[in-house]
Order: structure tokens, then sequence, then C-alpha cells
């Protein structure tokens, strides 16, 4: 994919404080992009100097290459949906969407056009003539989304766009964004701290935390191979256990060495060792690797969360098979099932 945007080094500060500690982002053609992290990691704030409400500190932002850094909002060829719909109240659904095409000065029929095809887009045809009032929110999102779209916008940032939506309607409306940007052809920059929705509507997530990026990657790749402990943790649920690199494919913790796919690292080299609680195993004494003893069992409706205690930790392991509290068991895995990241400060 063609590189289209790339944010280079760019920090920000507020009074002092500092919130982008250096950001390098390639941004391509067609690709619907995440940031994801907890409130306050800085992601808004990278998103307005894209769109260009904000300047950076230092550090550029390039657009096919131009460097734009300066160049107004109006003047991007970026539009931006916030999480409040930010829609005139007292015009209609078509006035709404038509609003930037008017100003453009553009023939009558040609506005008609372009927002009646945009609204068949975001599924509302028919609903030209309502007003606002009397949408629902979900609806007056999709007029957001269909009114930055009609300017034919190369890049849609969109910031935390369905946070206002109950959750069935947030999940019916993450499918339906997904359809659109893939219909559409356009890169979508999508903030968002639910990994969750990251993982269903990306093809490349932004883990941020603190300012900075910690892992970009696939929702693949982020979930089976977070590089770091902080990933780990706010992506799915973990077992993170602090081990030794042996040697490649050989790591220790829990008192035992244990075969695994991980290389690269130095021997001896302390690191962090991350097994997904639905990776593990719960087998008969002398069938697994790790000996433990169930000590709580929890039913999640899809699943049971068990908790097994060895002699260094406790497991977190989600089964669909019942077992006893005070039961002897095994923990099993196999070596892929282990993740072996750079060990870092605790989060
Ligand atoms: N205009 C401002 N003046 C001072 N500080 C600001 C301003 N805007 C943002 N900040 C601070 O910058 C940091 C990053 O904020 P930002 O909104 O980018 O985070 P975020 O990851 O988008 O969080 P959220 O998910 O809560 O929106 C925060 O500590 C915030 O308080």
């Amino acid at each position: 994919m063609k590189k289209l945007i790339e944010l280079d080094n760019l920090t920000k500060e507020y009074n002092g404080q500092v919130v982008l500690k250096g950001i390098h982002l390639d941004i391509h053609e067609n690709e619907f992009m995440t940031l994801l992290g907890p409130s306050g990691c800085g992601k808004t704030t990278t998103l307005r100097i894209v769109a260009g409400f904000e300047e950076a500190s230092s550090g550029e932002v390039l657009f096919d290459g131009i460097d734009i850094s300066t160049l107004p909002p109006y003047k991007r060829e970026v539009n931006t949906v916030f999480q409040k719909y930010a829609l005139f109240p007292h015009m209609n659904v078509f006035d709404n969407i038509a609003f930037g095409l008017k100003i453009k000065k553009m023939e009558k029929d040609v506005i008609e056009q372009k927002v009646l095809r945009i609204l068949s887009l975001v599924g509302l045809e028919g609903f030209e003539k309502r007003n606002i009032s009397q949408l629902s929110g979900g609806q007056q999102q999709r007029v957001a989304i269909a009114r930055a779209l009609v300017n034919e916008p190369k890049v849609l940032l969109l910031d935390e766009p369905l946070g206002a939506l109950d959750l069935k309607l947030r999940k019916t409306m993450q499918i339906e964004l997904k359809n659109i940007q893939k219909e559409v052809g356009i890169t979508f920059v999508y903030v968002t701290h639910d990994q969750e929705e990251a993982l269903t509507m990306s093809d490349t997530i932004v883990v941020m935390n603190d300012g900075a990026i910690q892992q970009i990657g696939t929702p693949t790749d982020i979930y089976n191979e977070p590089e770091n402990r902080f990933v780990a943790q706010f992506i799915g649920e973990s077992n993170i256990v602090e081990g030794i690199f042996v040697k490649d494919f050989l790591v220790e913790f829990d008192g035992q060495q244990f075969v695994c796919v991980d290389k690269g690292f130095d021997e001896g080299q302390e690191v962090d060792i991350v097994l997904r609680p639905e990776d593990l195993d719960i087998v008969e004494v002398g069938q697994g690797k790790i000996e433990g003893v169930v000590s709580s069992i929890i039913f999640k409706g899809v699943h049971y969360e068990i908790m097994v205690e060895t002699s260094e930790r406790m497991y977190k392991v989600h089964t669909t098979d019942m077992s006893e509290i005070g039961k002897k068991v095994n923990l099993d895995f196999w070596p892929e099932d282990i993740h072996v990241m750079e060990k870092m400060g605790t989060y």
C-alpha cells in the first residue's frame, strides 16, 4: 500500500507537560488504522495534529510527501467525525450533508446526486427530509459520517465516533463503518480506547501509552505477539510471568525450563512471558507441564475462568471444562503459546 501520511517525530507540550513524546507513524492509502490506548495517552492530540486543529511542538506531518504542518484544516484533504455529532439542529438531513458542497458552489443537481448516493451508502435512503431531532443517536452519527464523506476526502479521521451509542448499536455500527470504509476505499484513522472495537475493525492497530507508541501491527499480531507487558495487558487478558531467556527456543519460569518458539533475545536475559488464559489447558496430574491446585472457578457464560495456583504464582485459565476447587491438576500448553517479550517497568 502506498504511504499517504507520515508523522515524523511529532511532539506536543501543553504548558510544559509533554503529551506526545516523538510519534513516528506511516498511514497508507486505503488503510483502516486505529489509535488505541487508555484515556489521556495522546490519541486525540495526534488526530487533531493530523487534522490541523492543533500544531505540534516539533516534528512534521507529511501528506503525499509534502509537509502540511502549517496548512489550516480546510486546506487539508482530511475530514473529521467527532463523538458529538456537531450537526446543524435546525437543518434537515439533506441540508446538513449538502452544506459543504453548497459552500463550494456546486451545481444543484450534482449536489443532489452526491447527497443521495452518500445517504444510501450509510443506509439512510429516504431520510433526507427528516429533522435532526427526529433521528436516533446511531442515525445522527451516520449523518455526521455522510457529511464528512460527501466532501470526498482522502482521509477520514474519526474520534471515538461510536462512544455515545449503546453497546448493541455500537457493535452494529462497527461492522457498518468497516463496510463503508471498504466501499469508499479511503483511509480511515480511528481513535478508540476500546480494544475489542480496535480488533474488530482495523487493518492496523497503533497501541499508545503515555504519549508514545507501544506497538504497531495487525490485530492478530498485536493480540498474539504483544511486544511488551503494557500491550499484553491492554489487549485481551493475560498471564504475565517473569522469566529468563535461557537460549534460543528455551525459556525458564515457574522454576522450570520450557521449549518455546522465540529466539533472538540475549542468553540469560530477564524477560516477561505472556500466556493467554485461553491457551492454557487443565489436565490430570502427571500429564501436563506445571503442577498446581484449583483455587477458584467463575462461570462466565461461554467459558469458566479458573484460577490455578502453582508454587510460584496464580494462572488464569479459560476453559469450557468444569473443575473442582482444591483439586490438584497440571497446567499444559504448547511451545507456541509462550510469548516472550522485552522486560519493561510495571504498569
Ligand atoms: N488543550 C489542552 N490543554 C492542556 N492539556 C491538554 C489539552 N488537550 C489535551 N491535553 C492533555 O494531553 C494529554 C493527552 O490528551 P488526549 O486528549 O490526546 O488523550 P486521549 O488519549 O485522546 O484521551 P481520551 O481517550 O480521554 O480522549 C492529556 O493529559 C490531556 O489532559
